[in-house]
């Protein structure tokens, strides 16, 4: 793995209509993320926060399809131009988020570099909407499907190119709440999803291993994006869309252990903390563990 990594905060809350997930980014740093990691041996470069537009500023006329289309597209387009410039200086991309439908941004600038990338989606959520098929009108159930090239072009559009990702390239793990839309374009795409059903079943190893494996033979390069209410709210209850029965704090360890030991990974970004909805700060406290493990942390 790469030993330098670039952390770039992103205080998005326009993705979403809850209030707190902007702090996000602070909340993660105060969990003592630089300290874990620069004790892992990495030299950590804190880029700082990205600019994003305030709520009571953006524009958020309550009738439209696209809620704060305009703030957040001008926030994404500010991430991808830094996680561009990361990429370029060969060192690896740890953004924080902000609500998911940052990683339009992230996956952009990513995606300029690399034209064969592969993406672990750990989400509750498939994040696969579009103005037509989304039941909110909010962006971070769509960013997925922006990525792969589906949406409004405003949105598909950044960075000049599009689609980003390839949808044979896409992994979903720990599923279990999927609109009408989202299951249709699952299927039409071929995407690969590990719902909670498959989790359960097979386990976690066998789950991250099928995933490395189906990965290493088609991509050059994945990025993990991990929202965290893929895990299950006991573990993780600051998030703003909660879904009950989700990957428990241990099997989401053992995922990013094996990832780590698979040395897959070439940037990551971990979404949707909210401070306000956490209790004493345990959902970033999560968040940093499983940072620390992803970047090879072991016991022994
Ligand atoms: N990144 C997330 N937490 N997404 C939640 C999306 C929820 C729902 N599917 C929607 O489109 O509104
Ligand atoms: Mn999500
Ligand atoms: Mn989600």
């Amino acid at each position: 793995m790469m030993k330098e990594i670039s952390v770039i905060g992103v205080p998005m809350d326009l993705g979403q209509l809850r209030r707190g997930v902007d702090m996000g980014p602070s909340a993660i740093r105060y969990a003592g993320m630089s300290e874990r990691l620069e004790g892992l041996g990495f030299t950590i470069y804190d880029e700082g926060d990205i600019k994003v537009e305030i709520k009571e500023r953006a524009d958020n006329g309550a009738e439209t399809r696209l809620k704060n289309l305009e703030a957040v597209t001008k926030g994404n387009v500010r991430l991808s131009e830094k996680v561009e410039e990361v990429v370029r200086l060969n060192r690896f991309p740890l953004v924080l988020g902000g609500d998911h439908s940052i990683a339009i941004g992230t996956l952009a600038g990513i995606a300029k570099h690399n034209k064969n990338l592969g993406v672990i989606w750990f989400d509750a959520h498939g994040d696969l909407n579009t103005a037509d098929t989304s039941p909110s009108g909010n962006i971070h159930g769509m960013s997925l499907a922006v990525s792969l090239g589906i949406g409004d072009s405003s949105l598909t559009n950044i960075g000049g190119f599009a689609p980003k990702i390839k949808p044979e390239n896409v992994v979903i793990i720990g599923a279990r709440s999927l609109d009408p839309g989202e299951r249709k374009l699952i299927r039409e795409k071929g995407i690969r999803v590990y719902t909670m059903h498959e989790i359960d079943r097979l386990g976690m190893t066998r789950v991250m291993e099928e995933t490395i494996t189906y990965l290493k033979e088609r991509t050059d390069s994945v990025h993990l994006s991990l929202d965290l209410d893929g895990l299950d709210p006991d573990d993780a209850p600051g998030v703003g869309t909660p879904v009950v029965g989700g990957i428990s704090y241990r099997e989401s360890h053992l995922a990013m252990e094996i990832l780590s030991e698979a040395e897959i990974v070439t940037s990551a970004e971990f979404v949707e903390i909210n401070p306000i909805l956490d209790e004493r700060n345990k959902t970033a406290e999560v968040a940093v563990a499983l940072m620390s493990s992803l970047f090879g942390d072991k016991l022994l």
